[in-house]
């Protein structure tokens, strides 16, 4: 007997785990672990994914898998321990770790068809009306016209019709037709038979005589001007023949990528290159930080990596974050591997993406250049594994299951035995922290290619302009250079350092803002109660009439809106050409490229935008960079606001004067002396880590302590609070003495689509059993969950605390 162990597409608790079934005779040869079947559940059908095949079960009452879905597996041995690793580090389902390493289209509804194999005469009345010469009909048709279950079922145990699934992805397959001759000898004699006038069937063979390759038809009709009616008339005569094959959509094919050739290596970027080579010649898994300031050619190291492993045959995976996607990104990969590259990001339909995945399957390519979910790419022969800008808060999944491409990343490099490579001008806390301590190999590139110094740095106060009469969102400092760049023709990038939503309070006088005695995080200032609340532990005062450290009454909250700000740029420069770019415009596909495009031209003299223009971007003429609002990053409440606020600075200081052009940066805040501010400004990335850890260390957060966020949320705001406070109370009974349990207190977003959500978080040194734990609270709420609408997510290691 063959009994295959099958995780099965039912999100609940109760059901994550494996249930086995018999495998059908018809299958037993060709099913294998990987692939997704049909099976019987309770009273439905389902999907599910066949995890294992045995010999024998312990289970009395077997069922029979109903069909095979895949001819191929769709996950390979290592991503299904992948899946349980997931599950299990996430507190996930098991299903839905399964499901987040495949395409989009494969997790796509089934339709089912109802198929003739037999002559219609067998059938009943009803069911021969019903296919009426045809050989397949789709269920909602069989459900329209209300055709008895037990006349299909009878017709169905008699073999005279089959249930089958389509999978969508069998729709999304691009077919295009193709031409090739049949026998090239014959079409010398042809040549001859063929009367004079028909010319054009004269043009075809000839064609074929000197390539007797195959061409794609079309081109074939346009490169002889012919029509399919002439290619017809030779098929029929047996000289040529037509067939049709999948052909991939490939997004970037009508674009010419450049060859590149590998640059020589500077000293500092051999260094860095000589462990990595060495990782890779000897098959062992290391992890190396490659901590290079902006512009000091990090891509270059990064290509020669991925050289040396395809040189000994294996495979690469890059990350890179969506937003720097561009096509000036895919050309550097594209540009060196060619057609090895297979290239993954949001920005592609379902079916390009699946048409990507598939050449990796198919071991068409052997590179894959991606956003996050890139990272579950499933080779089989792993040599590097690469992630830019490491720092970025996109490789955190905020859904579930809520994995790191971090971990995924050493997750597989140990599966492999290959190097990954994580790389930053302004690495995470953690990941220095742990590169310090010789966890992971710490690799530097301290200078700029050509030894170009980096972009000098002025902080202006925002609160000194006030006193001067400057009530405008621009400083004078920046008008006058903006004015002189505009000049000279030089580019401007300005950062409007602006997130979703901003509700911190500061005092526009002296810059004062209100934070939390206990948590060291802005406080939240909530409207209808004039009220600043803590969203860590929940401390809370009424909102101040006037700022307690000046008296002075321009205190109110923070936050000005792109548009805004471009139209009073518009007014005070009326001679520039302005590009905005925000989530407003740049929603629709291949907005964000065609803006950049455009500044790229020199379309635009100024372009203004949200935190999405201050990375990887590499523009010639931009000699000026000006951050309009460096504090509004500074106070959202999040004890990581200081780090981001530094990653930013630096990020955006480093997209001026990258080539010959020095740069120049101009920074406004009403807190010049904060230290993630001055220290930025200095690029003194070692001295703001030390100072970083010390604040964690005092707070008690990570990399010092680890963090766990649990989030409730329904849409009676009573209820949310209850369940939160019951969880806050059997959290406090389970836990280490070393623990903390912050809340309950409502989250930072405190009403999404309508459901209100609280949260409460956990800080821990060592709590073994906390997966457990919050597995027996989550089982306890089950039933609510399932039938009450009530939601509990809970975040290890959060990214983001909203
Ligand atoms: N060895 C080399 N010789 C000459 N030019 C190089 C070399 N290595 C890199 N470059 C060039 O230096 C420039 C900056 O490199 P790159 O963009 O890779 O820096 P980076 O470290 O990735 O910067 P960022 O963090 O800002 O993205 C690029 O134009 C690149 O082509
Ligand atoms: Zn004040
Ligand atoms: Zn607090």
């Amino acid at each position: 007997m063959t009994i295959a162990s099958v995780i099965v597409d039912v999100p609940s608790m109760a059901i994550d785990h494996v249930f086995d079934y018999r495998v059908p005779e018809r299958y037993e040869d060709s099913l294998e672990e990987g692939m997704r079947v049909i099976i019987p559940f309770g009273p439905r059908k389902v999907m599910g994914f066949v995890v294992k095949i045995k010999p024998d079960t312990d289970v009395v009452q077997l069922k029979e898998i109903h069909e095979v879905m895949d001819y191929t597996p769709v996950l390979t041995k290592e991503l299904l321990e992948l899946g349980t690793w997931i599950a299990n580090k996430t507190l996930s389902f098991q299903i839905t770790s399964l499901q987040v390493m495949l395409p989009q289209v494969l997790k796509a509804k089934y339709k089912k068809e109802l198929w003739l194999l037999a002559e219609e005469i067998e059938l009943t009345e009803a069911l021969q009306t019903l296919f009426a010469g045809r050989v397949v009909v789709s269920f909602e048709e069989i459900e329209e016209r209300n055709i008895p279950y037990s006349q299909i079922q009878k017709a169905i145990k008699d073999g005279n019709v089959e249930v089958r699934y389509i999978v969508k992805s069998k729709e999304t397959k691009k077919k295009i037709t193709w031409a090739q001759p049949i026998d090239v000898l014959q079409l010398e004699e042809a040549l001859i038979d063929i009367p004079k006038q028909a010319k054009k069937q004269k043009a075809i063979v000839e064609f074929f005589l000197h390539n007797p390759e195959p061409v794609p038809m079309k081109k074939l009709m346009e490169r002889l001007n012919t029509t399919r009616s002439t290619v017809k008339s030779l098929t029929e005569r047996g000289l040529i023949e037509v067939f049709e094959k999948e052909v991939y959509r490939d997004p970037y094919e009508n674009r010419d990528f450049e060859r590149t050739e590998p640059l020589p290596l500077t000293e500092e970027q051999s260094e860095a290159i000589t462990p990595i080579h060495r990782s890779i010649k000897e098959s062992a898994h290391e992890v190396f930080l490659l901590h290079g300031v902006t512009g000091s050619g990090k891509t270059e190291v990064y290509l020669q990596s991925i050289q040396k492993a395809l040189d000994k045959g294996e495979e690469a995976i890059v990350l890179v974050p969506e937003i720097s996607l561009t096509p000036q990104m895919v050309q550097r990969f594209k540009g060196r591997f060619g057609s090895e590259v297979a290239v993954m990001h949001s920005g592609l339909s379902a079916g390009e993406k699946f048409d990507e995945w598939r050449k990796i399957l198919r071991k068409e390519v052997r590179v894959v250049v991606g956003a996050r979910s890139a990272i579950f790419a499933p080779f089989e022969n792993l040599g590097i594994i690469i992630i830019d800008e490491e720092h970025e808060n996109s490789y955190k999944q905020d859904d579930t299951p809520r994995y790191h491409a971090r971990d995924i990343a050493i997750f597989r490099g140990e599966y492999h035995q290959c190097p990954v490579i994580l790389g930053s001008a302004t690495p995470t806390l953690e990941t220095f922290a742990r590169a310090k301590k010789g966890v992971y190999q710490l690799l530097t590139l301290s200078k700029r290619m050509n030894n170009q110094s980096m972009p000098e740095v002025e902080i202006v106060d925002m609160r000194k302009e006030l006193h001067q009469g400057n009530r405008s969102m621009f400083s004078f400092p920046l008008q006058e250079r903006i004015r002189d760049r505009l000049q000279k023709h030089e580019q401007i990038v300005l950062l409007l350092n602006r997130r979703g939503y901003s509700t911190f309070v500061m005092c526009r006088d002296c810059g004062t803002t209100m934070q939390c005695p206990h948590c060291d995080i802005s406080l939240t200032y909530h409207r209808k109660q004039e009220r600043l609340k803590c969203h860590y532990c929940s401390y809370e005062i009424p909102m101040p009439q006037t700022c307690p450290e000046c008296g002075s009454e321009s205190i109110r909250y923070f936050g000005t809106g792109t548009q805004k700000v471009e139209e009073s740029l518009q007014q005070t420069f009326p001679e520039a050409r302005i590009i905005r770019m925000d989530v407003d415009t740049t929603r629709r596909k291949g907005a964000h490229e065609k803006l950049l495009n455009q500044f790229r031209e020199g379309k635009a003299d100024i372009l203004l935008g949200t935190q999405m223009i201050a990375k990887g971007l590499d523009f010639n003429n931009v000699t000026l960079v000006g951050v309009l609002a460096a504090d509004s990053m500074l106070y959202i409440p999040d004890f990581r606001s200081s780090e981001k606020t530094f990653q930013l600075l630096t990020q955006v200081s480093g997209r001026a004067g990258r080539h010959e052009l020095p740069g120049e940066v101009v920074v406004q805040t009403y807190t010049p002396d904060h230290y993630s501010i001055e220290m930025a400004s200095q690029y003194q990335y070692d001295d703001f880590f030390q100072y970083e850890m010390r604040m964690r260390k005092r707070f008690q957060y990570p990399p010092y302590y680890f963090l766990a966020l649990v989030t409730v949320s329904h849409p009676n705001n009573a209820y949310v609070v209850q369940v939160t406070q019951k969880i806050v109370k059997s959290l406090n009974h389970m836990s280490m003495n070393r623990t903390q349990i912050l809340g309950p207190t409502p989250s930072p977003i405190t009403r999404i689509k309508n459901r209100y959500r609280y949260q409460c978080m956990i800080k821990y040194k060592n709590e073994p059993n906390l997966y457990e734990n919050m597995k027996s609270i989550i089982q306890q709420y089950e039933k609510e969950i399932q039938s009450k609408d009530l939601q509990i997510s809970i975040d290890f290691q959060p990214t983001q605390m909203m």
